[in-house]
């Protein structure tokens, strides 16, 4: 990522995109019904890193140090970081928060400082031409507990102070970008949180009639090409019958539909093997809806 300043914000990135519509260039990377709220995080989080040095140290602006993204589970978290990577041309890392711990004492902070010597290496060899990183936690909150709370479990003290260690080390070095995603935010150490370090918190809540139509049309949008789904289907009436579907949810109902369709295609014949003749009709889609719900009810009870 460009440090120096003479590079424009186009140059840097993956494309030509609007940087006034971050939902829309998010769509195109396959992550549909995203608010404006994106827009306020790029502005807070990537255009500060085109200032250029000799600005930014003069007014000792510093940084934002990452972002959070937090919500319910399957509402495109993971999905919408590696679209910013994407987006900025970043080397990405994904690491999950769970693949940290370790039992043996000190390797899990050993782990941590891992995850950041290629951008620090970065840094070192190739100094403000350094590439982006965009490094992702995937499932924070386990390895970012709030310390003190389990006094049996001291590990995940280290793995916190470790954290907060390299946070305050290297990410204000201009090449990182650090991403969370969680499903309880509410879990998080607040040293992490506080303004300073990863302060940017953005809601990924469940889509909303508009969203659920956006994220169906990315999901049909293979089948549609192939001709592989009823062209007459109608996508709004799906979206009335989905109110709570997350964007897993939304793609599961696709998938599911398939095998539906699948289901049928083989049980006409045996001996079909005509598998691009496959058509998704309104019926397989309906016998999803039921048993998505009928799962997402019963998980809810739990
Ligand atoms: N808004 C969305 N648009 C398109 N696809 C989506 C969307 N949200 C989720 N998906 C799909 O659902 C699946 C899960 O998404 P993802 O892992 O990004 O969700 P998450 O919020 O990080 O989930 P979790 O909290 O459970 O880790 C992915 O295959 C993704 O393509």
């Amino acid at each position: 990522m460009q440090v120096s300043g003479q590079k424009e914000l186009k140059e840097v990135l993956r494309r030509d995109i609007d940087v006034r519509d971050l939902a829309a260039e998010m769509k195109s990377l396959g992550v549909g019904g995203l608010g404006n709220e994106l827009n306020h995080i790029f502005s807070m989080l990537v255009v500060p890193r085109f200032i250029p040095r000799a600005i930014t140290r003069e007014i000792r602006f510093k940084n934002k140090q990452g972002l959070i993204l937090h919500g319910p589970p399957g509402t495109g978290k993971t999905s919408i970081a590696r679209a910013i990577a994407k987006i900025l041309n970043g080397k990405l890392q994904v690491v999950r928060g769970p693949e940290i711990f370790s039992q043996l004492t000190g390797s899990s902070e050993a782990k941590i400082r891992e995850v950041f010597y290629s951008a620090i290496n970065d840094l070192e060899a190739k100094g403000e031409e350094s590439p982006l990183h965009v490094i992702v936690f995937d499932e924070l909150d386990s390895i970012s507990r709030q310390r003190g709370t389990n006094p049996f479990n001291t590990t995940g003290d280290r793995i916190v102070n470790q954290l907060l260690t390299m946070i305050d080390g290297y990410t204000s070095l201009s090449n990182i970008l650090l991403i969370g995603t969680t499903n309880r935010i509410d879990l998080i150490d607040t040293a992490l949180t506080r303004p300073g370090r990863v302060e940017l918190h953005l809601k990924i809540g469940l889509p909303d009639e508009a969203g659920r139509l956006e994220i169906l049309r990315i999901n049909v949008k293979r089948l549609q090409w192939r001709g592989m789904i009823d062209p007459h289907l109608e996508l709004q009436k799906i979206v009335t019958d989905t109110e709570g579907f997350s964007g897993a949810d939304l793609e599961a109902l696709i998938q599911t539909a398939y095998c539906n369709a699948m289901d049928r295609h083989v049980k006409s014949d045996i001996s079909k093997t005509d598998w691009a003749a496959i058509i998704v009709v309104a019926p397989d889609i309906y016998r999803a809806v039921v048993a998505l719900r009928t799962a997402k009810d019963c998980s809810a009870k739990g």
